[in-house]
């Protein structure tokens, strides 16, 4: 069987959504061809032997764009394809303007497509101690206080570039003082896991509904000797889970925050940090409303991009 390439043709304005939206459901690496990057081009080394070309020469999209996620041969295509054109069109609904919305397949017949993403992820200083360093590659650290995090991300989300996952690296950074307990709701590669134990965090426990992400998650763990006893199992957001945490991490789609929110309230304790993102601009509002009706104190808003995280906490009762 070969790998299968997704193309949605959309509008420059919706590219970070639809590039979430098909690593999200599995996409091991996307390709992003739109109009307004030429547009940006100014006269430079653009040709196959670094001559100068003017770069409105070089072909191109004249306009929209095309987002290709990449998926392995064990995808069932035909149900991927339904899933993303629904998810899609209902963008719309968040205010972004999804079309053409148009989404097609085609297979992909040369297999070295399962690494060919690889040669574009190299290590990225993600927050001024954390560096996310692609298990493939050499590095160095360039100070004594840069931690690393260790990743082959795989099948499952979180290579630590994308704005969601920057913020809660950033949240993290913000939040922990050390010794914390903590629960990662859709830890997706482990990489917010990692992050915190790197931060000083104390019991972890990780979880992701889908069992691939799992195993990709201890699989990067294991290669973090100071993540190997964050516990990983498969559950989705907190159902069935009744304990007393100082951290919950959430990096989610916004419908699926909104559920977790009493979930996290019940688990946190007093004075126990929630943070997430996964928070398109346009259902901001609506998140952040949800956190403070639940009885949470929102303490910091943050933004990369069109995505916004959130750092609230569970007021102790001596605050109230
Ligand atoms: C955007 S990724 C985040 C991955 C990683 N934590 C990061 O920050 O880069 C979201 C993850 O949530 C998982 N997920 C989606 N719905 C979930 C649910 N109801 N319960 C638990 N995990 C869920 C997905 O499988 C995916 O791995």
């Amino acid at each position: 069987m070969n790998w299968t390439a997704i193309v949605v043709e959309t509008s420059t304005e919706a590219v970070d959504a639809v590039s979430y939206i098909l690593t999200d459901t599995g996409a091991t690496g996307v390709k992003i061809d739109d109009a307004a990057d030429y547009q940006k081009l100014k006269p430079g080394k653009y040709g196959p032997y670094g001559e100068i070309v003017d770069p409105s020469t070089l072909p191109h999209r004249e306009e929209g764009a095309a987002v290709t996620g990449y998926y392995p041969p064990t995808t069932f295509v035909p149900e991927k394809i339904a899933d993303i054109r629904q998810r899609v069109a209902k963008l719309a609904d968040f205010g972004l303007n999804p079309a053409p919305a148009r989404v097609a397949a085609e297979e992909i017949d040369n297999q070295d497509w399962a690494t060919a993403w690889q040669k574009y992820y190299h290590p990225v200083r993600v927050t001024r101690e954390l560096t996310i360093v692609p298990q493939w590659e050499e590095y160095t650290p360039a100070t004594a206080d840069e931690k690393l995090l260790v990743l082959d991300p795989g099948m499952a989300f979180g290579t630590g570039t994308h704005p969601t996952t920057q913020l809660m690296l950033q949240a993290l950074t913000i939040a922990l003082r050390g010794g914390e307990s903590m629960i990662d709701v859709g830890t997706g590669s482990g990489v917010l896991s990692i992050a915190a134990k790197q931060l000083g965090a104390g019991e972890v426990w990780a979880y992701d509904i889908d069992d691939v992400a799992v195993k990709s998650a201890k699989k990067n763990l294991a290669l973090n000797p100071i993540a190997k006893d964050v516990h990983t199992g498969v559950n989705s957001l907190l159902d069935g889970i009744h304990t007393q945490v100082d951290l919950v991490v959430a990096n989610i789609l916004a419908e699926i925050i909104l559920p977790l929110v009493p979930q996290a309230f019940e688990n946190l304790k007093p004075g126990g940090k929630f943070l997430t993102s996964g928070i398109i601009n346009t259902k901001f509002e609506t998140v952040k409303k949800a956190i403070e009706a639940q009885g949470f104190v929102v303490d910091e808003t943050m933004r990369i991009k069109d995505w916004y995280g959130i750092i609230a906490h569970k007021p102790a009762p001596e605050e109230a």
